[in-house]
């Protein structure tokens, strides 16, 4: 369902900005041109966010920010300008974030808080301070800007629920803990977790100017000290969100073939060659095949080459979704191939029949000019424990089936 965004706005071009910047970020937006109009649209909507213009002519004082705040509606308060006196009152707020509508940076800016609260939704954070009253704050904090929280006493427990929850992203950690404190929680983490996986962000009371550089040296990726402005806390978080975020995409994009979209050579093998690792130690024996589209050159001379990269991604969305449990990936040209790992081989060989005999009946749905084409495919079962060993098994099948007629599975 798209996310509803209310924009409370007496300026007609500056909602029109706004609402065009809403719907580009995916949003569905309503304008409120008054704080009367704005409480009769909360009365019968369901909003994600809102973005609040501090002076309405029926709300002279900011009186529209406790209105969206009541109604607990997360929100962004845009402003003409900031004295200290307003900066003071909308401060008294827990609202999302303030931004003064002074140039076009502010739009962009604007732009990049709605971004990035439905993102917070998926990123887990966890919270190790023996502070009750501490951790209740940044909670607090966190879930204003709508990420997920978990919460830990000391680094001892911290560890325990990184071990289950594997997929958080960011720790923030108090220095002084019983058990293990900030600095040898932040160590272990290193330990155990790369820079790229998760971010570390240390605090504390303490006034020792050594304790960030030990917090940084020990791993951590920042350091804020007690008591810090919600401000900064954001702003430093959302920068280490964003940075593992840019190295997520960066690594998909390097394990991503780019025409099909399917896994790539290189992910391959280093997927596989992790698994046959473990295979290897538990004595089993793991199972590959080689797919080879039967006279694809001919394809491409007939049809044209784009059209033979459309035979080649409507067979790697059936790759996709036919070998689902399983690794499948593009190797290079019109190569493909599926590992299976601990599969009974009886019911791989099954697997594969069927995707051949699906591929011969439905290609031709792939392409506009409906090509009609079909598939060999060379099947490895042995205990072979290299990637590249294994690979060359299955190739010597693929051969096998390409000389004995195509369109065949050999094993
Ligand atoms: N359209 C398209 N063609 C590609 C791509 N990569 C490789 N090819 C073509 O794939 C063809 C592979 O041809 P061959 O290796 O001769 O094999 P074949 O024609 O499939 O014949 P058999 O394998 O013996 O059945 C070549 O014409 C390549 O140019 C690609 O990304 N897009």
């Amino acid at each position: 369902m798209t996310r509803k965004i209310l924009i409370i706005e007496d300026t007609p071009t500056i909602a029109r900005v706004q609402k065009h910047i809403a719907i580009k970020v995916g949003y569905d937006a309503d304008i409120a041109e008054s704080l009367a109009q704005a409480k009769e649209l909360i009365s019968k909507n369901n909003y994600f966010c809102a973005v609040v213009d501090f002076i309405l002519p029926d709300a002279p004082q900011g009186e529209a920010v406790p209105c969206t705040i009541e109604a607990e509606i997360p929100t962004i308060v845009m402003t003409g300008n900031i004295d200290l006196k307003t900066r003071d009152t909308v401060e008294k707020y827990p609202i999302i974030d303030y931004i003064t509508k002074e140039n076009k940076q502010a739009y962009q800016y604007l732009e990049k808080q709605l971004q990035r609260l439905p993102r917070n939704e998926n990123v887990k954070v966890l919270v190790a301070d023996d502070s009750l009253s501490t951790r209740r704050h940044i909670c607090s904090l966190l879930k204003r800007h709508k990420y997920q929280v978990l919460e830990a006493n000391d680094g001892v427990e911290a560890l325990a629920i990184l071990a289950h929850t594997p997929d958080i992203a960011v720790i923030i950690t108090d220095n002084e803990m019983p058990n293990m404190n900030g600095d040898e929680l932040c160590s272990e983490i290193r330990r155990l977790y790369s820079n790229d996986e998760k971010a570390i962000i240390g605090i504390s009371g303490s006034d020792s100017s050594h304790l960030s550089a030990r917090f940084l040296k020990n791993g951590a990726n920042d350091y804020l000290r007690k008591p810090f402005n919600s401000e900064e806390f954001y702003c430093r978080l959302s920068q280490n969100v964003d940075m593992l975020e840019q190295i997520a995409t960066i690594r998909l994009q390097a394990n991503t073939d780019y025409l099909t979209k399917l896994p790539n050579r290189r992910y391959f093998f280093e997927e596989t060659a992790k698994s046959l690792k473990q295979m290897h130690k538990a004595k089993l024996t793991p199972s590959l095949a080689m797919f080879d589209i039967d006279h694809f050159k001919s394809i491409n001379d007939t049809y044209g080459h784009d059209a033979g990269d459309e035979v080649l991604k409507g067979l790697a969305r059936c790759f996709a979704k036919y070998f689902k449990k399983y690794l499948a990936a593009r190797l290079g040209g019109e190569e493909f191939a599926v590992y299976f790992s601990d599969t009974n081989s009886n019911d791989v060989l099954k697997h594969l029949e069927g995707f051949r005999h699906f591929i011969e009946l439905n290609s031709p749905e792939f392409s506009q000019q409906k090509i009609q084409f079909t598939l060999s495919i060379g099947y490895a079962h042995q205990p072979v424990y290299q990637i590249d060993e294994l690979l060359k098994q299955a190739d010597i099948k693929l051969y096998e089936a390409k000389e004995t007629g195509r369109n065949k599975v050999c094993t």
